[in-house]
């Protein structure tokens, strides 16, 4: 489904809820189902919000009730304290969510770049800061709670409790529907590539910081405006009851056990616990409603890890089939109530979506060309004879570069150029720096001092994503694909956030080509998972040529391999080289440079000892001494 389908489909169905719930009374609906629905919604807006990056973009957050709170207070403040209007003072609760997120984003992502644990302290912290912040001040709240009036609306709306529903329902609206847009857009291809690697997805050319930006603000917003409507609702704010660590659990076991990396995910994990939750506190059952709450969700996350939404979506019609007869059935036999029969049709529902899966995993991803064959319709490029070196042209220039770890100085004055249409063999003992080289020339570390160009271009300074652009790409010693998308779609990525810039779908036809190129075409279809090393790192190197480089740097990509895959490695990068990309290999095997190199450059202990033709390199006397002689030895 399309965004601008899937959005007209979310509208229409909010629409319909909203008149549902009009005619709740004249529908024979009991009124208590109306405030269940709206603590539904609420749940919805955190647990989407919360995914937005911690879903989209794998950034574990514990600090969704920092923005509960802050909407919450701005609402409470402005409208019980200084009588601002209630439109304006929900918008600016969700403004002071965002700017929230905000802050919080520049100090984890500009200042620290935190990631993981670290990052996930941090959110950790926010809300028990702000915490303390109100109840030490006065004008704020001074630990005795804030009351809010009671706002005016028009007639028509009915009641209180209508108007808070209907409130919810279109910031819930405003929510997924931003999930599902996000999900569809680049932004949110974006999103998934951090998810997986952040280190391959920047250099590949994602403006990784500028997109973890959005996410946290438009989450901080939403989470913000569900903030000031949970005052509204309640018509209080105390600290205590928002500012709580009950928030970011409920959200991410909801977002968990719906799914995080689908929009529907959040919205289905929501719906079934608050409702499971509602069920067992009517029961009355104290401490063990608790304990079967937690039971219930720990079966269902090892069930489905992956999350329910993935195991609905994959067997619909067995979905609907299972739960409308037992919705209908329970309510027409008149011995459940409306909520009874939805919860037991829900869990009906996902017991036979997920058992019935584990019985019968879903098939393998469709193929849509034969094993071993190309792509139908598209050949590989005919190789060319193979470009001439030019020395006139640089395509790389690296002049007086020093880089420093702490004590340790891995490179010392390093100049050097390659020119178009040359193969550099960069060789060294083990630290000798070239690692290291690699990373400066990518942008993934900056020089300490000295320049460098790519295609006449000076890079330093440059983020890692903008140095892609100026025409140079990696791989990776160890292999970094993008885990959750299929090989296609890592060479996709690659194309859309290249130099050129590319539709998904647009994408997807050069990426068809480029796996050709290195002959995994077959394997279009597949996961990451399902390849050997081998394969690996020839979808490292589609996935590097996609980007449309004019220099590739290859960091040891024949490691690990047999040698009739180094025979095919070798084949592959010849190809690539004909294809007119220059380039600069990291390798240890002299047989391999032999055949592939038209220069060679040595580093010694951060210090570049010979740069030359391979033979004479190979022969010089230092470099036998520093390098050959102890590889021979
Ligand atoms: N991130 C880092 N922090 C601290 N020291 C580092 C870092 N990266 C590299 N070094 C140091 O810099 C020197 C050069 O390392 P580098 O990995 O570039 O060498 P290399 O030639 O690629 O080695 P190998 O062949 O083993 O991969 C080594 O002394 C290494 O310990």
């Amino acid at each position: 489904m399309s965004v601008r389908k899937g959005l007209s489909a979310l509208v229409g169905v909010s629409l319909l809820l909203a008149v549902l719930a009009h005619f709740n009374t004249s529908l024979g609906v009991a009124p208590y189902l109306l405030v269940l629905a709206t603590s539904v919604l609420f749940w919805v807006i955190q647990a989407t919000s919360w995914n937005l990056l911690s879903g989209y973009a794998g950034y574990f957050s514990f600090g969704q009730a920092a923005y509960v709170g802050v909407g919450a207070y701005a609402v409470a403040v402005l409208t019980g304290r200084h009588g601002v209007s209630y439109p304006v003072s929900i918008v600016v609760g969700g403004l002071l969510g965002a700017l929230l997120a905000l802050i919080t984003g520049a100090i984890a992502f500009r200042l620290g770049s935190l990631r993981g644990e670290i990052f996930a302290l941090l959110t950790l912290a926010v809300p028990f800061i702000l915490a303390a912040f109100v109840r030490i001040n006065r004008d704020i709240d001074g630990g005795l709670g804030t009351t809010l009036p009671l706002p005016a609306f028009p007639d028509w709306i009915g009641d209180f409790q209508h108007l808070i529903f209907l409130l919810m329902l279109a910031v819930a609206t405003l929510a997924v529907g931003t999930a599902l847009a996000v999900q569809g857009s680049r932004l949110g291809r974006g999103l998934s590539a951090i998810h997986d690697n952040e280190d391959a997805a920047e250099v590949l050319g994602v403006p990784t910081f500028r997109y973890k930006m959005i996410a946290i603000v438009l989450s901080g917003a939403l989470g913000g405006l569900g903030g000031a409507l949970l005052a509204v609702r309640n018509g209080a704010v105390q600290p205590e009851l928002v500012f709580t660590l009950t928030v970011p659990l409920f959200v991410i076991v909801m977002a968990v056990l719906g799914g995080r990396r689908h929009w529907a995910g959040p919205v289905v994990g929501a719906a079934f616990v608050t409702v499971l939750q509602d069920e067992l506190a009517a029961l009355k059952l104290d401490q063990w409603g608790n304990i079967i709450l937690g039971g219930v969700l720990v079966v269902f996350v090892v069930a489905a890890p992956d999350g329910l939404f993935g195991r609905l979506r994959a067997r619909p019609w067995l979905t609907v089939g299972v739960f409308v007869p037992v919705l209908a059935g329970l309510v027409l036999s008149g011995q459940y109530t409306e909520l009874d029969a939805l919860l037991y049709a829900m869990v009906a529902a996902i017991v036979v979506a997920v058992v019935y899966d584990r019985l019968r995993p879903v098939a393998a991803p469709h193929r849509t060309t034969p094993a071993g064959a190309e792509p139908a319709g598209r050949t590989a490029p005919s190789p060319l004879s193979a470009p001439q070196p030019d020395s006139g042209r640089d395509l790389v220039a690296v002049a007086g570069v020093i880089r420093d770890f702490g004590g340790v100085r891995a490179l010392d004055d390093v100049s050097l150029s390659v020119g178009q249409g040359e193969i550099v063999g960069l060789v060294g003992p083990n630290g000798s720096g070239k690692t290291t080289l690699v990373n400066l020339l990518s942008g993934a570390l900056p020089p300490s001092a000295g320049t460098i160009a790519i295609d006449g271009r000076a890079t330093v300074g440059l983020a890692p994503h903008k140095v892609a652009h100026t025409g140079v790409a990696r791989t990776y010693q160890i292999p970094k694909p993008f885990a959750s998308m299929t090989v296609l779609d890592n060479v996709a990525m690659a194309v859309m956030f290249g130099r050129t810039g590319a539709s998904l779908p647009q994408a997807r036809l050069a990426a068809a080509d480029h796996l050709a190129t290195v002959r995994l075409g077959h394997l279009g279809d597949q996961l990451p998972a399902a390849l050997n090393l081998h394969q690996r790192q020839l979808l490292e190197m589609a996935r590097a040529i996609a980007a449309e480089p004019v220099v590739l740097l290859l960091d040891e990509a024949l490691a690990g391999l047999n040698p009739a895959e180094i025979d095919d490695a070798v084949a592959v990068i010849r190809r690539i080289h004909e294809g007119g990309i220059s380039i600069i290999i990291v390798e240890h095997l002299l047989r391999v440079l032999n055949q592939l190199a038209t220069r060679i450059v040595v580093l010694d202990r951060g210090v570049l000892i010979a740069d030359g033709e391979p033979a004479a390199v190979l022969n010089d006397p230092a470099v036998v001494r520093a390098y050959l002689g102890r590889q021979r030895a």
